[in-house]
């Protein structure tokens, strides 16, 4: 059975909020994280979503291109599509395109899934990347300050879908995983990996989401079919940031004093 876990759930009224949202809870988690030890190492999701949040990060009219230790952060990926650094589908072109080529991030820092090797070799060099830079033992786990996912509305998160061999893997750090609905191979962090990190936040908007969000956090508990249930952090802490139309079919949250919009829990056993 899975591990119980607190999930706290910002809703915002709108995608331009929760962007914003999403960048200050980047922000505030990397800050802290450089605070404690002086150092954060985040891994992102690509996708859709996350796009406007980047590209408030690199703004300069924005606070966070001040805010944010750039010199101190290392950025991983949680997946990548298996295609060229180039191609548009590529998590790291998004990501490039959207921020790194515009942010103070020296390039030895940045550490690209290498989507144009053959998906094992990929995978595989990924690894030894983790390894290398957490500075692994025998079956050390890296743990992540800051993992930021995503939602499919197929319940799938990371490039970890539904009924796919990824799901079963609980020793390696990174695997390919062959995903027949998309009839495509991906690179992604396995989700034990996932559930080591400090802090793991989902950043989900749309309506498109609004039934697998509820289905996911209230509905019986079938990994297989919504993979995103198997992220149940080891802190036993989950955020999500949503916006209304996502969160529609969640407990009605309260206010919030602290941020924008407004705020639940969930306790999940
Ligand atoms: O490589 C990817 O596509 C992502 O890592 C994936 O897990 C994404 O987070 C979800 O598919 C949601 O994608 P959207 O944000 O586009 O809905």
């Amino acid at each position: 059975m899975p591990r119980p876990v607190t999930v706290t759930y910002h809703v915002a009224p709108d995608s331009a909020a929760v962007a914003r949202a999403a960048a200050e809870f980047f922000s505030s988690s990397v800050s802290a994280a450089v605070k404690a030890r002086g150092r954060a190492r985040v891994a992102l999701s690509g996708g859709s979503t996350p796009k406007a949040m980047f590209a408030l990060l690199a703004d300069p009219s924005q606070p966070f291109l001040k805010q944010v230790p750039w010199d101190a952060l290392d950025l991983y990926w949680v997946d990548e599509r298996a295609v060229p650094p180039t191609d548009a589908d590529s998590n790291y072109r998004m990501t490039n395109e959207a921020m790194l080529s515009h942010v103070p991030l020296a390039a030895d820092r940045i550490h690209r899934m290498e989507g144009e090797l053959d998906p094992e070799v990929a995978a595989a060099r990924y690894e030894s990347t983790l390894r290398n830079t957490f500075r692994l033992e025998g079956a050390e786990t890296p743990t992540f300050d800051l993992i930021l996912l995503g939602m499919g509305d197929d319940g799938h998160t990371a490039s970890l879908f539904p009924h796919t061999e990824a799901l079963n893997e609980m020793s390696r750090l990174v695997v390919a995983n062959h995903v027949p609905q998309k009839d495509t191979w991906r690179i992604t962090l396995t989700w034990p990996v996932i559930n080591q990190a400090r802090e793991v936040a989902f950043l989900i908007e749309g309506a498109a989401k609004t039934q697998v969000l509820h289905d996911v956090l209230l509905g019986p508990y079938q990994p297989e079919t919504y993979p995103s249930q198997l992220i149940r952090p080891a802190s036993g802490k989950l955020t999500l940031l949503l916006d209304t139309r996502s969160a529609a079919k969640l407990p009605e949250p309260v206010p919030s004093e602290t941020v924008s919009g407004s705020t639940g829990t969930l306790e999940l056993s």
